[in-house]
């Protein structure tokens, strides 16, 4: 771990200073798409502006054929298409795989100055993120780079998971952390067949009525299903916010459900995520609307903000609204809303409306 004093410290010469803060631009969804297929990358110069990130997918779902091209394309679409206020971002392949060095030598040094993050699978701890952290400040270096490129790690492996506060606090870098509960299903020998969202087995039931065998085995005890990911998203999210970085729900895969994509996705909205993947093109309305918070929650928090206002200022006190006590605490919370609100009204004219009535 390096000092304080020099953790902010370029890592090669002539590379730009790391940020000592990252910003917290709206990354509601970040859209996935291979470049290698022609009719996706088609896609991609018309969403821009309809989605907060757009990302280049490199690693898992690319064939491995296609590895090349998907790198090849990436660097076209990015030296072709202006994105606008849209961010652009990577995932490149593993760090043990035989893509991810290409990948990320081209990419910095291709379309470095364009590029705003690169996601980095299957991260274990620190020293994953600290070779990273080199790299990218020799390749910066050597592109003549005048910003930092920001780092993002997926949480996909049980080792990934125990480390987490260490890998978040492993650089200046760390943008932010998504959870990649396949792989992450995968490692911990877990007993589902899914990309993300619940599991039917995974329940609770309610207590039978009495001790007779007919209550036991009724079939009208209710079960509530569980969620699966509520451990590792809180985890997660702490980890994130001690280190002044940005926690996402990673992937819904299954597609067609777009009512339990967007339970999943507010399920993770509330607990202090700030955006999710989006894997088609449906999901991203979904997850645009689901990490935007609604008019009605910044009506109230704004009430409160003002009634504290009138209070004299200073954010202190207890008030009576509604018949509910809101005191210093709830207050906060509601600038988080209003704050959030805020930024959002910013980048979307039709949030701006909607926040503004
Ligand atoms: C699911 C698939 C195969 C269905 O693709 P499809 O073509 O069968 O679907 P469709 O409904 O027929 O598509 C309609 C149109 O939309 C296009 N389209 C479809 N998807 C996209 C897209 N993303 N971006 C832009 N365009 C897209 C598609 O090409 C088609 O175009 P057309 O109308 O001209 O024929 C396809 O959507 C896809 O490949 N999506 C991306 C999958 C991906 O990136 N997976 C990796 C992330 S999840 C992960 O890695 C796990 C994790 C974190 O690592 C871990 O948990 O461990
Ligand atoms: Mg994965």
């Amino acid at each position: 771990m390096r000092s304080a004093k020099d953790f902010f410290r370029p890592l090669a010469v002539g590379a730009p200073a790391p940020l000592t803060e990252i910003p917290a631009r709206p990354s509601r969804a970040i859209h996935f798409f291979d470049p290698s297929n022609p009719k996706m990358a088609a896609k991609v110069p018309d969403m821009v502006g309809t989605v907060d990130v757009l990302l280049g997918n490199l690693e898992d779902a690319v064939k491995a054929d296609n590895k090349a091209a998907a790198r090849e394309g990436l660097v076209r679409i990015a030296k072709e298409t202006d994105f606008g206020a849209t961010q652009l971002w990577t995932r490149v392949n593993s760090l043990d795989s035989p893509w991810g060095l290409d990948d990320l030598t081209t990419l910095v040094t291709e379309i470095g100055d364009v590029l705003d993050v690169v996601m980095v699978p299957k991260v274990e701890g620190a020293e994953d993120i600290h070779y990273v952290d080199r790299l990218l400040a020799q390749l910066e270096a050597k592109a003549g780079l005048t910003r930092p490129v920001l780092v993002h790690a997926i949480l996909e492996t049980a080792r990934g998971v125990a480390n987490v506060e260490e890998i978040c606090a492993a650089s200046p870098r760390m943008q932010g952390i998504s959870l990649g509960p396949a792989d992450l299903a995968a490692d911990r020998r877990m007993k589902t067949t899914r990309v993300g969202g619940g599991h039917p087995g995974y329940l609770v039931r309610q207590d039978p009525a009495d001790g007779s065998a007919e209550a036991i085995e009724s079939p009208s005890r209710a079960v509530y299903q569980q969620d699966l990911w509520h451990y590792t998203i809180s985890r997660m999210v702490d980890a994130c916010v001690m280190n002044g970085i940005y926690p996402y729900y990673g992937p819904f895969g299954d597609i067609a459900d777009v009512v339990a994509c967007e339970d999943q996705f507010r399920n993770a909205f509330l607990l202090g995520c700030v955006g999710a993947w989006s894997l088609h093109p449906k999901q991203v309305a979904i997850a645009s609307r689901v990490f935007s918070p609604t008019a009605d929650d910044v009506a109230h928090a704004r009430r409160v903000v003002a009634a504290f206002e009138e209070m004299g200022g200073d954010g202190t006190g207890a008030v009576m609204l509604d018949g509910k006590m809101e005191d210093d605490a709830s207050l906060k919370q509601c600038l988080v809303m209003v704050r959030l609100a805020d930024q959002l009204a910013e980048v979307d004219p039709t949030l701006k409306e909607l926040y503004a009535s």
